[in-house]
């Protein structure tokens, strides 16, 4: 049995944002619902923009949402294959020397535009001369290297989009090569996914042209293509595009407003499709929501609202078991019966400390009527609490003072947690304990 192979390749020039979390997930996912491998490789072939720390924190931000890539490579310690690639294409007259600056080009293009032509290169340096090659060398100008596409349509069939094509008769030949000698994204993505056996390219459909012109690449280079699937975009709430480099809705950005990685994984596969958003337990059981096939093709805005509401929904529902060590690390010991009490208050998870204080900690009780308070602490039961202590309690105290409803459980809430509002009491008080509540009763700090 072959197992698939997926990549995620963001060039490491900014903080991942949301839009990027949208592929690396579709593609942890997919590899998790298939037994599949996922490869994280670093398109840092611009060396001009690509930064050790920006890698170290894709690392990072990856890690905060649960993706741990099986393998991982770097395309800047990859370029002496790229080399031999190229030279191949070359040997085959696929790949051709260009030596018009960026104004000619420029130029040019209006000209065609002027005369209603479509603004596609017009393949001039392909009728250079040898002297004529040797000229512009002699003038100290590179070349530039560009693929030779073959005016034909391209078809696949999309894990998302279903039957597409391109016609990539409409289309410049792409440059793979800079004057430098550095590649483009282009020709190093298709190397490598033959190189690493990438059986399914997952990603946005800002590369569904491509998409195209890869296919082309992978044919001249005797490779059979990968499944491929393009997903609609993310934009900001007001429809606006994202961007590494302009460091949009980062994930860090999310981190740290704390809220959670899970619901963060959840929104940013749900959101545009059509399965409703809704939270999750595990990146597990999202695996087995996600379907590529129902993502949309319109854009899909981003909401920062609908996320903080969907994490506080997702912490609502979390076990224990998944929240221990955060518990631990912020200094939290009140255990399982802890967390069922209060995960239903919580909008962000740092709120579990303040809870943990008031159950925990010392707290100042609001008494509005002493008597009342004297009244209920001499009615409250022997330990050990358990979950009927509270309305054996609250009963006993309405039957001896006459208070009712809100009345009856304001007051005591005030005494007990010094606040109006919180989780249930009757869960709260075996946490609290006889021997404070009783000081909280009688007015004490405790
Ligand atoms: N807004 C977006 N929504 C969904 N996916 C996106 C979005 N922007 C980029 N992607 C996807 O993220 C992956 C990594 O792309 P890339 O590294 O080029 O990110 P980028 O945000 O476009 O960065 P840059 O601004 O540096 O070009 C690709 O699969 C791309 O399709």
């Amino acid at each position: 049995m072959t197992t698939s192979l997926v990549r995620f390749a963001p060039s490491p020039t900014g903080y991942l944002h949301i839009g990027n979390a949208r592929p690396a997930l579709f593609n942890w996912l997919f590899a998790r619902r298939h037994h599949g491998r996922f490869l994280l490789r670093y398109d840092d072939t611009d060396i001009a923009r690509s930064k050790p720390e920006y890698a170290e924190a894709i690392a990072e931000d990856l890690g905060w949402l649960g993706i741990v890539p099986d393998q991982v490579i770097w395309q800047s310690q990859r370029l002496a294959i790229y080399d031999a690639v190229a030279e191949r294409l070359r040997a085959a007259g696929r790949l051709y020397a260009c030596y018009e600056t960026p104004d000619e080009l420029d130029r040019r293009r209006k000209r065609q535009l002027a005369r209603g032509l479509p603004p596609i290169y017009d393949r001039a340096a392909l009728k250079l001369t040898a002297e004529q090659k040797a000229a512009f060398e002699a003038e100290g100008r590179k070349p530039h290297w560009r693929f030779l596409l073959e005016a034909r349509e391209v078809a696949w069939d999309d894990l998302v989009r279903g039957p597409s094509h391109v016609d990539c008769a409409s289309l410049s030949d792409p440059v793979l090569v800079r004057e430098d000698g550095s590649y483009l994204y282009t020709l190093p993505s298709v190397v490598d996914d033959i190189e690493t056996g990438v059986s399914h390219v997952i990603r946005g459909e800002d590369h569904v042209t491509n998409t195209a012109v890869q296919a082309q690449i992978f044919e001249a280079l005797g490779a059979s293509l990968p499944v491929f699937g393009h997903h609609n975009l993310l934009t900001t709430a007001s429809g606006e595009g994202l961007s590494k480099r302009l460091g949009h809705l980062s994930l860090r950005g999310l981190r740290d407003s704390g809220v959670e990685a899970l619901a963060v994984a959840a929104l940013a596969v749900l959101v545009g499709t059509s399965d409703a958003v809704r939270p999750v337990a595990s990146l597990d059981e999202l695996a087995g929501l996600v379907d590529l096939a129902h993502v949309s093709r319109a854009p899909a805005k981003f909401d920062e609202h609908e996320l903080e509401a969907l994490s506080a929904r997702t912490l609502h529902q979390m076990p224990f078991a998944a929240v221990a060590d955060r518990l631990a690390a912020i200094g939290v010991a009140g255990g399982e019966p802890f967390w069922l009490a209060v995960r239903g208050n919580l909008t962000k998870f740092d709120e579990a400390k303040l809870w943990w204080q008031v159950v925990a900690g010392a707290i100042t009780p609001v008494i509005a009527d002493p008597a009342f308070a004297a009244k209920a602490a001499e009615l409250l039961p022997p330990e050990p609490f358990d979950g009927t202590s509270w309305k054996s309690w609250t009963q006993a105290v309405s039957a001896a003072t006459g208070a009712k409803g809100k009345g009856l459980f304001m007051p005591l809430r005030q005494a007990l947690t010094g606040l109006d509002h919180g989780p249930e009491l009757a869960a709260l008080l075996p946490l609290i304990g006889r021997e404070k509540a009783l000081k909280r009763l009688a007015g004490e700090s405790a």
